[in-house]
């Protein structure tokens, strides 16, 4: 049990990678708080799997794009797990758009939800966990498209890039304290963000033919990563990036 005792936080877990990860966390050990958007059957049914695996768990509304949000979600998180041990900051949109005639309204949100929120979440754990002096692991859910662009994606990939590197810089500030943060890279892993785009059977071809181990990511793909960073496994690992895509980036040719 490699998060036993740890009680994990994690953004943006109704649905997708985050829901995996809660799930995941909660079967290596942890204690699990979740927040969500909008879906409330989602985010009831990820607290019922972990309370099913003999777990505490926690389910929290809240918008992360509004600071307030994270402050609710560490207090609740901690009244009902007695601390934060681990973050993993995920929750994210990505509505794909070309970039000429962007609506500032798309803008703004991705980066809103996407880089904002994240940072708001960041701030608020890392101050529970400077107040309970024991240390402690964010993860930041950014992307392959840190890395490389996207025609559609304009306004998503910097919040990617952004995220990568405020896990640089909360890795340098957080490290006195025995703060680990890190930033995980998943290529193209199958959720709702981006069905609609791969609705696309000549699009969803060629994304798989670019990945050497031969498919697409599925959610639960993300879990064995966020375990491994959560853990004391990784207790030296700080600042760093692991991509998680299935050979896809350094596929050229
Ligand atoms: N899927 C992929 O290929 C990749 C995804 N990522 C990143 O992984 C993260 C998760 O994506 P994925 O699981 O695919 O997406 P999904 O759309 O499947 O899930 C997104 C989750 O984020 C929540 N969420 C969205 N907006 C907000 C908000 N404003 N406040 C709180 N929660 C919110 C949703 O909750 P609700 O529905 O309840 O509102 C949902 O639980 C994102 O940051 C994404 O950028 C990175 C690389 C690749
Ligand atoms: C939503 C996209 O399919 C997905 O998001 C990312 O961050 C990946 O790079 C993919 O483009």
């Amino acid at each position: 049990m490699l998060l036993e005792g740890k009680r994990v936080l994690v953004t943006g877990a109704s649905a997708g990678i985050g829901r995996a990860v809660a799930i995941g966390c909660a079967r290596h050990g942890a204690d699990v708080a979740i927040n969500y958007g909008r879906d409330t059957a989602g985010a009831e049914s990820a607290v019922a799997e972990i309370k099913a695996l003999g777990r505490k768990g926690v389910a929290v509304q809240g918008d992360v794009a509004d600071p307030e949000t994270a402050r609710s979600f560490i207090a609740v998180a901690v009244d009902a797990l007695g601390g934060v041990d681990v973050l993993v900051s995920n929750a994210g949109i990505c509505p794909f758009h070309a970039f000429l005639d962007m609506p500032v309204e798309t803008f703004e949100r991705t980066m809103r939800v996407n880089l904002h929120g994240a940072y708001f979440m960041v701030q608020a754990a890392a101050n529970q966990m400077v107040r309970q002096g024991q240390g402690g692991a964010i993860i930041a859910m950014s992307s392959i498209s840190a890395l490389v662009g996207g025609e559609y994606q304009t306004h998503y990939t910097p919040t990617k890039a952004g995220l990568l590197s405020l896990m640089q810089s909360t890795a340098i500030a957080l490290g006195k304290h025995g703060i680990r943060c890190n930033a995980l890279l998943p290529g193209t892993i199958l959720t709702e963000i981006n069905k609609d785009d791969l609705a696309d059977q000549t699009k969803r071809t060629y994304m798989e033919s670019r990945i050497p181990l031969g498919r697409l990511g599925q959610p639960e793909d993300m879990v064995g990563p966020t375990v491994f960073l959560a853990s004391d496994l990784a207790q030296y690992v700080t600042g760093a990036a692991l991509l998680v895509d299935g050979g896809a980036f350094v596929n050229l040719q």
